[in-house]
């Protein structure tokens, strides 16, 4: 690993992969089929935002969803990284929030055009802080909350992802080749819903992270 700090990696400008559809409850609450490889797709670093900063609603949405999601983040880079050694090129995690304008997701799925006004824009990737490695040593068995205005909607374990942390790095390092300082995110289970400006979002990891973002409109 280099000696560049890793904590913080979203000030590198690599890469964000982001996995769908990987929580069977979720792609079922969405009428989406249960996928039998997984569904990629692409955020850009212009995404990323940390706690202060407000989740900005794009001005062609009046349906934006929160997913929340566990996010990998890769410390040693690789292509066609066997499963076996796939946690070997893990730094650590971060809880993620993968904000989506639903209606026009939709749109796209509709349109079959790709999601990158749905699932792209400025500030749709809220990030905590970076999670070592070792504090959370069964990444497939934790549980992910997230809470709008105090009220619980989604609470998940990683232990329902279809496909497992090794299983999709090594899928995807096959196809995209990983660096330093790049982010998975996993996917998200059930409970996804709109929201709307001044509403305050608080997400966690129990026992490991919390953290909270305010939704706001650009002016
Ligand atoms: C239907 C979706 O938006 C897929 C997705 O991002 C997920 O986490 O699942
Ligand atoms: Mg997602």
């Amino acid at each position: 690993m280099s000696t560049r700090n890793i904590v913080r990696f979203w000030e590198w400008g690599k890469k964000i992969i982001c996995v769908g559809r990987n929580y069977a409850d979720h792609a079922i609450e969405l009428k989406n089929a249960i996928p039998s490889e997984p569904v990629l797709f692409l955020k850009p670093p212009s995404a990323y935002i940390r706690e202060g900063s407000p989740i900005l609603v794009p001005f062609y949405t009046s349906n934006l969803h929160h997913e929340v999601e566990l996010g990998v983040v890769i410390g040693k880079g690789g292509t066609a990284i066997p499963q076996s050694s796939a946690m070997d090129h893990v730094a650590g995690y971060v809880l993620c929030l993968d904000m989506t304008a639903r209606d026009i997701q939709d749109e796209c799925k509709a349109k079959g055009l790709p999601w990158t006004l749905a699932k792209a824009f400025n500030t749709s990737c809220p990030i905590s802080d970076f999670i070592p490695k070792e504090k959370i040593p069964d990444p497939g068995s934790i549980n992910l909350w997230l809470k709008v205005n105090d009220i619980l909607k989604q609470s998940g374990s990683t232990s329902q992802m279809i496909f497992s942390i090794p299983f999709l790095i090594n899928y995807i390092s096959e196809i995209i080749s990983l660096e330093e300082g790049d982010l998975i995110l996993t996917g998200t289970p059930k409970g996804v819903s709109s929201v709307q400006e001044h509403d305050e979002l608080q997400a966690g990891i129990d026992g490991i992270v919390t953290m909270t973002f305010k939704v706001d409109r650009k002016s």
